[in-house]
């Protein structure tokens, strides 16, 4: 009964320290079943330890990792778990079909072969020797031996890290049908848009802590600075001193003002007669990521003049 009602991950107060390197720092977080989650961080930050925690690669110097409500090696040993790692050699010599069907045979229950290649995108690439492929073909392979037996988590390193747009985008689409499908994925990645679209839920990791765990607009919520644009002419550094501003940028003739209360920004902007060309948008995910990740909070991005 117990396994039932188990999360597929469980991290629980998890610590990994490499040297005097502490690459994951007390991490705990729990992801149900079915859920498609992003692991965001700066280089570094900890994601790739993180997984290979959670998948029993590396072994914890505290706390624990469990899939499924099982001991991560036994679940792994179980087929209800693929991964893809970051990067790693493939067999040589072998072609994309061979390399498949033995892989699929380790698994008590398999996809079709055919199925997993249409989701990896490799149909036409079957017969093809693995050694003679491009990097972002040896990708969707290493991708295709993560789903081949049919698992119930699919971790994923920084899946489409060599992948061109049109690849991206069909790469997401094939995810969508296992999403639909009730498994539950877990993907690290530097593509903010791709953790905004395609994941019900963020968690950004930081040196090795976790300093955000929510849904796309939650965390964009952590910024709640608003960036309104005018056209300027002349001296502009009043607007510094306008309600609601946090910070200014001048590029050329715009102005970019970060509002705590971009109503009152406006009310004063038009006050002052300076309404040209004015656009007004809210936070996205990439704001939210730097003042998450940086200490000086969307400096790196703008220049803070109050
Ligand atoms: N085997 C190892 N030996 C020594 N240090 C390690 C080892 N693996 C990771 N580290 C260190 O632990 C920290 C976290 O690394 P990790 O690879 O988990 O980060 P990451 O978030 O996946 O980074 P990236 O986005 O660059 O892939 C880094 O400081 C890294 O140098």
């Amino acid at each position: 009964m117990r396994n039932i009602e188990s999360p597929a991950v469980l991290l629980s107060s998890v610590t990994k320290s490499f040297g005097p390197v502490r690459a994951v720092d007390g991490v705990t977080l729990a992801i149900p079943r079915g859920q498609t989650i992003a692991l965001l961080g700066p280089n570094g930050a900890g994601k790739s330890t993180t997984i290979g925690l959670l998948l029993g690669l590396l072994p914890p110097d505290s706390g624990q990792a469990s899939l499924f409500g099982h001991d991560p090696g036994q679940a792994v040993r179980r087929g209800r778990v693929g991964a893809m790692p970051q990067e790693g050699g493939l067999v040589e010599r072998v072609t994309v079909r061979e390399l498949l069907t033995f892989v699929a045979g380790t698994y008590p229950a398999p996809l079709p072969l055919d199925r997993v290649l249409e989701l990896a995108q490799l149909t036409g690439l079957r017969d093809r020797r693995v050694d003679k492929l491009s990097g972002g073909q040896a990708q969707r392979v290493r991708f295709a031996t993560a789903i081949v037996g049919n698992p119930d988590l699919i971790v994923l390193d920084e899946p489409t890290a060599a992948l061109d747009v049109a690849a991206r985008r069909e790469f997401w689409d094939g995810m969508h049908g296992l999403a639909s499908q009730g498994k539950t994925i877990l993907f690290s990645t530097h593509y903010l848009d791709e953790a905004d679209e395609r994941s019900d839920r963020i968690i950004v990791i930081d040196r090795g802590r976790l300093i955000a765990d929510g849904t796309s607009d939650e965390i964009k919520r952590v910024v709640a600075l608003t960036t309104v644009s005018v056209t300027v002419a002349g001296e502009a550094a009043w607007l510094a001193a306008l309600p609601g501003v946090r910070h200014l940028e001048i590029r050329g003739d715009r102005a970019h003002l970060r509002s705590a209360d971009p109503d009152a920004t406006v009310l004063a902007l038009a006050r002052a007669g300076a309404v040209r060309n004015l656009e007004v948008a809210p936070a996205d995910l990439e704001d939210a990521f730097v003042a998450l990740t940086t200490k000086t909070n969307l400096t790196t991005k703008t220049k803070e003049i109050v």
